[in-house]
């Protein structure tokens, strides 16, 4: 651990649309070069909303297991929806330590994307907890919302007109959400169990969370391991694979993890991934300076090399969920 902490960004003239967002495009440029982790304040994402979300999400949670596995994922099919028990999902081959709930845009059975059987796109498996379903899909919108207005900041701490993205790759964000739960329970004996999660960069663009006040997230800056602890009112932002492809490694994808959680509460996180349509086609932006597309697969924790990919961003997407879930690889791929 170092003593370093991660930047603290106030985004509310970003939000805004006011001129100081180039100050505020500046101080996400000095923390995507850094380490591409940072917290924002001033979003505008009500806070009712937030622990609204919270609430709910522990009635879930506490629900007995076998009540929750009737929203499993396997019913959710190809959508790539629905909860995953303890011990479901895996990180580098291992199991990690907390429950969940995989949510995502709400498209009906007969929108064309999904009549034609578009992988990560559908409809969502909406607990059975009162008001659960509108209360996450005014969250999604909400974050969403703000994911293009950071998108925008991005854009502009690269020197690039505010909407880049939007006109290539999120005028039609891929959004995908999740709501879990990291329980304080011990693991039972005989799981090969290390981490809440263990450590992995994300895949698309920008990840926004929210977290609750337990803490256990900690980040792989150059510096070495730092925690990120929760900060009241802030989100957690961090940078994924896309971007780093995008920029030629100019703005890494950051190494995270979550460790086990023994704080005698459980802890929820609530992690939406703001990522370029399915469809698109991902490219290197044209004259970065000092953008070197350099292979650090040796360091990487799934030791590939980012810029060696192209092609759809859903290829990318699907190849590393399989691992993720490997008992459900055969029905989505
Ligand atoms: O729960 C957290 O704090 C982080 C979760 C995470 O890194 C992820 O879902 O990609
Ligand atoms: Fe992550």
């Amino acid at each position: 651990m170092t003593d370093s902490s991660l930047p603290l960004i106030d985004v509310a003239p970003l939000v805004a649309g006011t001129p100081e967002r180039e100050r505020v495009a500046a101080q996400i440029g000095d923390a995507c070069r850094a380490h591409g982790f940072f917290y924002v304040t001033g979003h505008g994402v009500d806070a009712a909303l937030i622990q609204r979300l919270e609430d709910l999400s522990h009635r879930f949670f506490d629900l007995p297991e076998e009540t929750k596995m009737q929203w499993r994922m396997a019913l959710g099919g190809r959508a790539w929806r629905g909860f995953f028990p303890r011990g479901g999902e895996l990180t580098s081959g291992r199991p990690d330590w907390k429950e969940g709930l995989y949510l995502g845009t709400e498209l009906p059975a007969d929108h064309p994307l999904v009549l034609a059987k578009t992988p990560v796109h559908g409809p969502n498996l909406f607990p059975d907890v009162q008001d659960f379903r509108e209360t996450i899909l005014a969250y999604m919108d909400a974050v969403t919302q703000l994911g293009h207005r950071l998108m925008e900041g991005i854009a502009l701490s690269l020197g690039l007109p505010a909407d880049y993205f939007a006109e290539r790759y999120t005028a039609d964000p891929l959004i995908l959400f999740r709501l879990f739960n990291y329980p304080t329970q011990a693991v039972p004996e005989g799981l090969d169990v290390q981490w809440g999660v263990g450590e992995h960069t994300d895949y698309g663009l920008l990840t926004i969370l929210h977290q609750d006040t337990v803490g256990g997230l900690a980040v792989h800056t150059p510096g070495g391991w730092i925690d990120a602890p929760p900060v009241p009112g802030a989100f957690v932002c961090n940078i994924g694979d896309m971007l780093d492809r995008m920029t030629g490694g100019l703005y890494k994808s950051t190494p995270h993890r979550v460790k086990r959680n023994t704080s005698g509460r459980d802890r929820l996180s609530f992690p939406l991934f703001f990522d370029p349509n399915f469809e698109a086609r991902v490219q290197r932006i044209e004259g970065l300076a000092g953008a070197d597309a350099l292979d650090d697969s040796a360091e990487r924790w799934d030791r590939a090399n980012v810029h060696a990919f192209s092609g759809r961003y859903g290829d990318y997407l699907l190849a590393k969920v399989s691992k993720v879930f490997p008992q459900l690889r055969d029905e989505v791929l």
